[in-house]
């Protein structure tokens, strides 16, 4: 598919390795309240008929995994990219986030983002153009955007957490481009199952180091000085100038294996990332 292809639709040509085809599990157009309003508002605010109610709820949260868990199984080793859905084409963000994604591919890795627009619709955009697999995790949003163009397996979610856990089973790990709201929600997610060893040896690299150095400036500053977390939990950001950068950190990384070697490392003495030969990915 060339870089200009009309965003008409995902390219599902035979020989695209997810053999799979597109596929759209859960709801699409959200007509009325969501999966996830309705889960979150309080049953003292409406009456529920029984059918609607937390118990029945499970079953379909259940099988929400299930056919998360069905879809996503073979899908081999793989990044996700993070980022915001206002990230316009054409903007310097966007074309960083469709080189990511472009870059990830050419090294092998399956490309997994929230299939919406901006950074997610870039990523999965250069997945395609560097002939690799392109995979959106959507979800169900009261405005329904649709999946974008350059997905080989759509699967939409109705539940956020659901979808989280799905995009970090199936990622080995995460390009974080500059983002908003949900973008922080996934950073943080990922940081926080890595700190309490949910995790091991997944990356996070911050893709930006303009947009992402007052946030890691804060962390270290605050939440290292004022001693709500270790300075050690510090390494396990890193940050990228550029694409490449980001796609030469991550993937050296899950190549490495273990990183954070939180074993390894000596919060008695603070030694720093370039006693790990980590210098190229230490957030300054
Ligand atoms: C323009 C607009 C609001 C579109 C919403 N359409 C979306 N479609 C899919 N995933 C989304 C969407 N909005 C937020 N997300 C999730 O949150 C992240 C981006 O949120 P944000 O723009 O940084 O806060 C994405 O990585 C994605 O996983």
């Amino acid at each position: 598919m060339s870089s200009d292809a009309p965003s008409s639709g995902p390219d599902v040509t035979p020989g695209n390795r997810v053999r799979r085809g597109p596929q759209i599990l859960g709801g699409a157009a959200a007509e009325g309240p969501t999966f996830d309003q309705l889960l979150l508002r309080s049953d003292q605010e409406e009456p529920q008929p029984s059918t609607t109610t937390d118990a029945w709820r499970v079953m379909r949260i259940q099988g929400e995994f299930i056919e998360g868990f069905g879809a996503l199984a073979n899908l081999g080793p793989a990044i996700s990219v993070f980022g915001s859905a206002r990230t316009q084409p054409g903007a310097p963000e966007y074309e960083q986030a469709r080189e990511v994604g472009r870059r990830l591919s050419e090294a092998g890795f399956t490309v997994v983002t929230g299939g919406g627009p901006g950074a997610m619709e870039a990523a999965n955009r250069g997945a395609k153009e560097g002939g690799g697999v392109s995979v959106g995790l959507g979800i169900e949003l009261p405005h329904e955007q649709g999946m974008n163009a350059w997905i080989d397996l759509g699967v939409d979610f109705r539940y956020f957490f659901v979808r989280k856990v799905m995009f970090l089973k199936y990622s080995q790990g995460f390009v974080v481009a500059p983002g908003g709201l949900g973008t922080l929600d996934e950073l943080f997610e990922a940081l926080t199952l890595v700190q309490t060893g949910k995790v091991t040896a997944f990356p996070v690299v911050l893709l930006g180091r303009d947009f992402w150095s007052p946030l890691v400036d804060w962390i270290r500053d605050t939440l290292v000085t004022r001693g709500m977390i270790n300075a050690v939990d510090i390494h396990l950001l890193q940050v990228a100038d550029t694409p490449e950068e980001a796609v030469a950190l991550v993937v050296n990384t899950v190549a490495g294996g273990r990183w954070p070697d939180r074993e390894a490392w000596d919060p008695e003495h603070h030694r720093t990332a370039a006693d790990h030969g980590m210098a190229a990915g230490d957030p300054q």
